[in-house]
């Protein structure tokens, strides 16, 4: 294991003491996540199950005895534990690396407290080093890229890659975030698309960097 795996560990087995018994955990996805849900697992008896989002978690999550709810069925969540791309010293995030940012957006916003988990690496000044994943619709794909490289950016779009919800991903590469808000304000009024990775309007409430908890 990579020190950066033993990161990613220690903020996953962190992350599993805001777990509460008797409840539904809401379950992002990617590599640190994966280490959530092997915890998750371990404790699958006290928990009520899942919410997840993605295909990749659920399979996952229900490897480890885990029961998988849909949102609509089960209402507002008390926690929603995921990883992030990058993060700032407010808790905002890059998000989308695996392009499951809608269905975590809508995780996160339909959650009480977003906890992410990320190994120290991931946080920064300022956003953008990460290019900025933003989901369209497919046949939206150059009108959204030729919006969005006016915010000074080079979308490029990920070739191959189908979002679970069946759209595409662009990545916008180049961009130094000084305004994550009005950013996110001003992708998501871009007809076409479908969300952008930029988690600033609702941040996260907790971030756990490896050993470090900040918030
Ligand atoms: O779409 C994927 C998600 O936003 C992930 O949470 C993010 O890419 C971080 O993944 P990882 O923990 O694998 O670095």
């Amino acid at each position: 294991m990579t020190d950066r795996d033993t990161q990613k560990r220690q903020a996953a087995e962190r992350a599993l003491t805001y777990v509460e018994d008797g409840k539904i955990v809401g379950v992002g996805t990617g590599s640190t996540v994966k280490f959530f849900i092997e915890g998750l697992g371990r404790m699958r008896d006290r928990i009520a199950g899942a919410v997840s989002s993605s295909e990749q978690s659920t399979a996952l999550l229900q490897q480890h005895g885990i029961e998988v709810f849909d949102l609509n069925a089960v209402g507002p969540l008390t926690l929603y534990v995921d990883g992030a791309d990058e993060c700032d010293p407010q808790r905002r995030l890059i998000k989308g690396g695996g392009a499951a940012l809608t269905r975590e957006k809508i995780i996160a916003a339909a959650s009480a407290r977003f906890v992410c988990v990320v190994d120290p690496a991931k946080c920064v000044d300022v956003l953008g080093a990460f290019a900025l994943p933003v989901e369209v619709i497919p046949m939206a794909r150059s009108h959204v890229a030729r919006a969005l490289a006016a915010f000074g950016g080079q979308p490029v779009w990920r070739d191959g890659v189908v979002t679970d919800n069946g759209n595409w991903i662009l990545d916008v590469h180049g961009l130094r975030i000084t305004d994550p808000v009005g950013l996110e304000r001003e992708i998501n009024q871009i007809v076409g698309v479908v969300s952008v990775g930029l988690f600033a309007a609702r941040p996260a409430d907790v971030v756990i960097a490896g050993d470090r908890v900040l918030g």
